[in-house]
């Protein structure tokens, strides 16, 4: 595993820090370490004589930035520091005391603050444990409103550094430089807005201490381009035919929403599945012939209001001749009974959309008690209200941890920062997005690919969970690839199934 891929909450960051100081390793010696990988960074960003304002907080993460000032005003930067505290950890004191006597300039007063072009905050790291208020709330909003840009160390000073929440008022920074280990707060929805640019600065922890205290196989990993593509292109046998290269099943469609039944067939195409087929209520067919030639599709019966009645396969075909299924995009809740029908089946079962409406409306868990085989969820914020109303969302990660525990299903939460987890409580991150795929239709197409991925891993050594962080990495490295060729606002979600192969032959 790579350092990109872990994940850690503070107390865990504790531990892995304590190891190394035990081990051996000075204090002092790391924070030098640390301060100057930082300072390396930083001199990529600013250019040298410019004027930089160094926030210090009272323990180590001030400590970090009063390493960063001294380096900076050695190499010709004008520096100045903000400390308003009048207690600080003792390393840290020595730190100031050096930049004291090196005539830094030092201001406890916001008002007395001279202009600066970057400022660093070093206000607090994973050591904030309550809310910040007073002086030190009313100088982070200042700092926020003077729209310089920031770098913060560790994490935007003001963040839970697990939950991400914001504790009291928190630094809105330009970058994070987040300090040897991915923490869990940074990697939540609601930190997104403070988190700016974010980059790991590797500090060379032993790997044998990540793992005494995160386990051999971390809970909580980061889905990333080396773990994506570990599993993609899925590979082919130079001897082959369809139906061993997978045989998916979608269910979706109505008259009221056609175009649903397009975008999730779209979306399986691009995931190279060996055969297609798409049942759709009758009056749908022939559309759905011109815009997938290649897939079977299946004219179903259906109700007054268009929607599926119930899902007819042809002669000599069962639930059970696929060897993945999806259900939900664009059913319309018209007929309840098709999603009772569908769990029956014994293949890994995919259900979206209407389908989670349905299951939200019959009953989760119970529902779900009867399936045999896999089952994979994927809800937005609201479907997840909806499936889960009794579980607090406030944390996603533990959220979906315990959807999943209940429910026995796999759960990939969509969202600016989509997060899957297995029953077991192993839970996968997609670190990377872009608001350009909040747009009608473009979850349609992540359960047609997701769709298509599974249905092609029967055969091959690749764990469920797994390919559903790639679909989810895969789908949203589209929009972004799409995004910077053609802005935000032009990735519809049919130019995002465009994109799909683009970005695996990027
Ligand atoms: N984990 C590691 O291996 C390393 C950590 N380092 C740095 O050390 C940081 C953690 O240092 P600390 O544990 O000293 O913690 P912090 O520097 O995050 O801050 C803790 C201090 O802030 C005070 N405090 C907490 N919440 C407050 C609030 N709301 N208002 C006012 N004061 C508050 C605490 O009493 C304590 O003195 C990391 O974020 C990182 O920047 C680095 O120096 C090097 C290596
Ligand atoms: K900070």
């Amino acid at each position: 595993m790579t350092k990109e891929q872990f994940v850690v909450t503070a107390t865990q960051m504790r531990q892995i820090e304590a190891r190394i100081f035990t081990a051996g390793m000075p204090v002092a010696a790391l924070m030098e370490k640390v301060g100057g990988l930082i300072c390396q960074r930083l001199q990529a960003i600013i250019s040298p004589g410019k004027c930089v304002g160094i926030l210090v907080g009272p323990g180590h993460n001030g400590g970090d930035a009063l390493v960063v000032a001294r380096e900076l005003h050695f190499r010709g930067y004008q520096v100045w520091i903000y400390q308003p505290f009048s207690k600080l950890k003792e390393l840290t004191s020595q730190h100031f005391q050096y930049t004291q006597s090196l005539k830094i300039p030092c201001y406890q007063e916001i008002s007395q603050l001279p202009s600066y072009d970057f400022l660093i905050d070093g206000l607090f790291g994973f050591g904030l444990e309550r809310e910040i208020t007073d002086s030190i709330a009313a100088a982070v909003n200042y700092f926020n409103h003077k729209n310089q840009p920031i770098i913060s160390i560790d994490i935007p000073s003001g963040l839970h550094t697990d939950t991400g929440e914001v504790l009291g008022t928190a630094i809105q920074a330009t970058y994070t430089f987040c300090l040897g280990l991915w923490k869990q707060g940074l990697l939540q929805e609601q930190a997104l807005p403070y988190v700016g640019k974010a980059e790991l600065i590797d500090f060379d922890i032993p790997l044998a201490d990540i793992h005494a205290v995160i386990g051999d196989i971390p809970k909580i990993k980061r889905i990333t381009q080396t773990t994506a593509l570990s599993t993609l292109p899925l590979p082919r046998p130079l001897i082959t035919h369809k139906y061993k290269q997978g045989h998916l099943l979608l269910i979706c469609g109505s008259q009221r929403y056609a175009g649903g039944a397009i975008l999730t067939g779209l979306g399986a195409r691009a995931s190279g599945v060996g055969m297609l087929s798409i049942a759709v209520p009758e009056s749908l067919k022939m559309l759905l012939v011109s815009q997938l030639p290649e897939a079977l599709i299946i004219g179903c019966p259906e109700t007054e209001t268009g929607a599926i009645a119930s899902v007819q396969l042809p002669e000599n075909i069962d639930l059970n001749s696929f060897t993945a299924i999806a259900c939900g995009p664009g059913l319309t809740k018209d007929n309840i009974s098709i999603v009772p029908e569908i769990i029956q089946c014994e293949c890994p079962l995919i259900l979206d959309a209407d389908a989670l409406n349905i299951l939200a409306q019959i009953g989760t868990i119970p529902t779900l008690k009867q399936r045999k085989s896999a089952t994979v969820l994927t809800p937005h914020t609201g479907e997840f209200k909806r499936l889960f109303p009794n579980i607090d969302h406030t944390d996603r990660i533990k959220a979906i941890q315990t959807a999943a525990q209940e429910s026995g299903a796999i759960v990939l939460l969509k969202g600016a920062r989509t997060a899957i987890s297995n029953p077991q409580g192993n839970v996968w991150i997609n670190p990377e997005s872009t608001p350009a795929l909040a747009r009608g239709g473009s979850g349609d197409v992540l359960t047609g690919l997701l769709g298509g991925l599974l249905a092609q891993i029967m055969n091959k050594e690749i764990f469920i969970e797994d390919i559903v962080a790639t679909a989810a990495w895969w789908h949203s490295q589209a929009g972004i690839l799409a995004a910077q060729t053609r802005t935000e606002l032009g990735v519809d979600a049919f130019t995002l199934t465009q994109y799909l192969m683009p970005v695996l032959k990027k």
